[in-house]
């Protein structure tokens, strides 16, 4: 392999250490600890496990963790409420409503009702509409492409002035990692499921972002000698050799993208960890802004 490991389990290590001294300082400044509110709908195992680790994560720097798990059988309107007391709850800066949602109920409407200043997950349109604007700042960016972006500039990769591919143009990462992508100055093309020549485009770039959720199917012919590549997918491939019956592996070909990048991720160990140490950046941000706010009002 050529290409050199970007490591995102210990960059998230190091980020939650750089997180748990700022939780410090704003404790000693404020007497007064950031708080998340994380709410379940449902049993999705997966769900679970993610919710727990957010929570543990939040322990580890000292932000206080608030948890509300509601019924698969949860209504639209008591989702809302549980939204609306954490909207009012002064000891609670962010608020994360795990996706996805039970069927029938309108995720759209749900994210809408979180506050702005307590969108630690960056999906509000208002969020992601100043993220797409020139001059205008997002009070939160959401945490996958966030994670992406500090992955990038803590391995020393140049953004201004490259050519970057996004594959993939979800909400959630592929749109806002293009926005980002050019609000750093790479010249950015997204491309998806009806994108003529998504090869060719895609081994001109000098940063692949692979967002598609189609297990390895960046493959090395996909990739231009040197470049860097982030891998965002997590998909299960079922292998009777692995522990739990399946692996994990991501929306690139690790070991033909590795022959030919100069930087790669793996999975697991590269973007995912990220994703949970930009939630708690992002929630140390609200916190810090609110306990300003309370101090010049
Ligand atoms: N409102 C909301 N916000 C989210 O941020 C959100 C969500 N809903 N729904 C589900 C997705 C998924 N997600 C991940 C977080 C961490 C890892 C992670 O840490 N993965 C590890 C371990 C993977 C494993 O072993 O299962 C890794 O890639 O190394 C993965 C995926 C956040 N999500």
């Amino acid at each position: 392999m050529a290409a050199q490991l970007i490591d995102g389990k210990a960059i998230a290590e190091q980020i939650r250490q750089e997180l748990k001294a700022e939780v410090d300082v704003l404790k000693q400044k404020y007497g007064k600890a950031p708080g998340l509110a994380v709410v379940l709908v449902g049993e999705r195992k997966d769900s679970q496990t993610y919710v727990r680790n957010k929570k543990k994560a939040c322990d580890e720097v000292g932000i206080v963790s608030f948890g509300t798990d509601l019924p698969e059988t949860a209504s639209e309107e008591e989702v809302l409420q549980v939204v609306a007391a954490y909207n009012a709850d002064p000891a609670v800066h962010g608020i994360l409503v795990q996706l996805p949602l039970p069927r029938g109920i309108d995720e759209q409407r749900v994210l809408d009702a979180i506050s702005i200043e307590k969108d630690v997950d960056g999906f509000h349109p208002l969020n992601i509409g100043r993220l797409a604007m020139r001059g205008r700042d997002p009070l939160f960016v959401p945490c996958t492409p966030k994670g992406c972006l500090e992955l990038l500039k803590r391995s020393g990769v140049q953004l201004s002035g490259k050519k970057a591919a996004v594959v993939g143009r979800s909400n959630i990462v592929g749109m806002p990692a293009a926005l980002l992508l050019q609000r750093e100055d790479a010249t950015v093309t997204v491309i998806h499921s009806r994108t003529p020549d998504a090869q060719r485009i895609c081994a001109e770039a000098d940063i692949i972002i692979a967002a598609c959720g189609k297990a390895e199917m960046v493959g090395g012919d996909w990739i231009k000698p040197g470049a860097a590549v982030i891998d965002v997918g997590i998909n299960a491939v079922d292998d009777p050799n692995a522990k739990r019956g399946y692996r994990l592996v991501g929306d690139v070909n690790f070991a033909e993208a590795a022959e030919k990048a100069a930087k790669i991720t793996p999975v697991p160990g590269g973007v995912g960890p990220m994703t949970i140490a930009m939630l708690l950046r992002n929630c140390v941000d609200g916190a810090a802004r609110s306990f300003e706010a309370e101090v010049s009002a």
